[in-house]
């Protein structure tokens, strides 16, 4: 990815402090979205990722990650499995529960849509305390599936979500498009 793009999609995310609650920054990346050339951009990037780690699927984390994740894999010529919160998915699921910057939450995942030998992309929009993605990357290997990679548009380095999860990526690379 180019610095300019990096510029524009930086230039995409607007800063809103004190949202949800206080002392939290949110990170709002609604004017990225509404901006075709740096969606475009966005995806673009994205899809690479899922090529150049020789992924065969595509997982997008409930709600954000779903937005990104979905356009990603038809780019990418992918098929694209949810992650999603407790309680939406009506088939078997796996759940694991975790903990968000700002509260708790639970991840499912339909267990026939990953087979062993696939290898996973996982994309979301932040990662901030890490919580969301290492709960999704056990579920992912719990499903028998191989995790090819961790791809995000905005990590929060000082929330330090990268070292909790190491163990959780096992190798597999975190991919993080821009740093704050
Ligand atoms: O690294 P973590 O501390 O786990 O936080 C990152 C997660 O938080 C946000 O999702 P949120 O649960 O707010 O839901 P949304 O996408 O439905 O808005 C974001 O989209 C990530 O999925
Ligand atoms: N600060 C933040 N901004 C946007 N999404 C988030 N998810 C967790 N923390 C967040």
């Amino acid at each position: 990815m180019t610095a300019n793009v990096r510029e524009l999609l930086l230039s995409r995310i607007r800063d809103v402090s004190d949202y949800p609650k206080p002392g939290v920054m949110f990170k709002d990346i609604t004017p990225l979205l509404a901006d075709p050339a740096a969606f475009t951009a966005l995806t673009d990037a994205l899809a690479g990722l899922c090529v150049e780690h020789g992924a065969t699927k595509v997982v997008g984390l409930e709600a954000r990650g779903f937005i990104l994740a979905a356009p990603v894999a038809v780019r990418a010529g992918l098929g694209f499995i949810p992650v999603r919160k407790a309680g939406k998915l009506p088939g078997a699921t796996l759940s694991q529960a975790y903990e968000l910057e700002y509260g708790t939450a639970e991840v499912e995942i339909h267990a026939e849509d990953l087979d062993r030998g696939d290898r996973v992309m996982v994309i979301d929009d932040v990662l901030a305390t890490g919580g969301t993605a290492e709960a999704s990357l056990g579920l992912i290997r719990r499903a028998g599936a191989e995790v090819a990679g961790l791809a995000i548009l905005m990590e929060l380095g000082f929330l330090g979500g990268r070292a909790r999860l190491e163990p959780a990526l096992d190798g597999a690379p975190l991919e993080a498009l821009l740093t704050v």
